[in-house]
């Protein structure tokens, strides 16, 4: 691996839709009504595109048994000790047993609600790769530090600290999901703009941690208040590889649009 002169556009990197269910839906029939319609919209016609969603551990099997094979089910998070003494953990071995290939982590609630420090999330990104599976980082920062113009920093030092010792050959298994904390949940989404600015900022920090051309190769997805409205703009960035999708991906139709997006932007024909 050697620099890159090629721009980042020019490097294909198959797009990845994922959702992220968090604590919802309550019941298991839900859960598996929801994801046997999100599975039956991946039809011929959708783009060439991963779709990946990150449901409750209490679902994970079940999804899996009605999706088909057509999307990876994965975990919204894990415990990045190996067994033992810690209570209401899940390891990394036991996800890994029932066929999960993608793992959360970083994610802004988890950081905030549940206390986990970059240090706790690196460990977890960690095991996740150590296992064979792969990670979905979630960097991003608050609406004060997005006001002071700090997006930038602060996304530098998530991905350095969360992806410390991670070895460049691993990196095929990991996708770096950036959430502005201030457009989670609040129907405020980043504009493409923005959201392409701190993509290519995130991908110049990992340059930086790797090489150009092995940062060519990482997908970074986009999440906050991702609709079908705003995915198709979003998409057309050079640099939004895919999206992170939380509200919409408890909605059928929403996430089926969203999976069906059109990478030429809202203005384009339909697919
Ligand atoms: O993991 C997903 C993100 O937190 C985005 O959630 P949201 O689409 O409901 O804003």
């Amino acid at each position: 691996f050697g620099p890159s002169t090629a721009p980042p556009s020019a490097h294909a990197r198959k797009p990845l839709i994922s959702g992220n269910w968090k604590l919802n839906p309550q019941t298991k029939e839900e859960a598996l009504t929801l994801a046997r319609g999100i599975a039956s919209a991946i039809t011929d016609s959708t783009p060439d595109v991963d779709v990946a969603l990150f449901v409750p551990y209490v679902f994970i099997e079940s999804t899996m048994s009605v999706v088909g094979g057509k999307l990876s089910v994965g975990a919204e998070g894990v415990c990045p000790h190996s067994n033992g003494a810690y209570t209401g953990g899940i390891s990394t071995s036991m996800i890994k047993s029932i066929g999960v290939d993608w793992v959360l982590a970083g994610h802004s609630e988890r950081r905030e609600i549940f206390g986990e420090t970059d240090y706790y999330i690196n460990a977890q990104c960690l095991k996740i790769l150590d296992e064979g599976m792969s990670v979905m980082l979630c960097i991003g920062e608050s609406l004060a530090e997005f006001e002071a113009d700090l997006a930038g920093s602060v996304c530098a030092t998530q991905l350095k600290k969360g992806l410390k010792g991670v070895r460049k050959e691993d990196l095929d298994r990991v996708a770096i999901a950036y959430e502005p904390v201030w457009a989670i949940g609040t129907g405020k989404v980043a504009t493409p703009e923005i959201a392409q600015s701190v993509h290519a900022k995130c991908r110049d920090i990992l340059a930086g941690m790797y090489d150009r051309e092995t940062a060519n190769m990482i997908r970074i997805l986009y999440g906050g208040s991702v609709t079908p409205d705003s995915i198709d703009d979003l998409m057309a960035m050079p640099d939004i590889d895919g999206a992170l999708v939380g509200g919409a991906s408890l909605d059928i139709n929403k996430f089926g649009r969203i999976v069906n997006f059109n990478k030429a932007g809202s203005l384009a024909p339909a697919n």
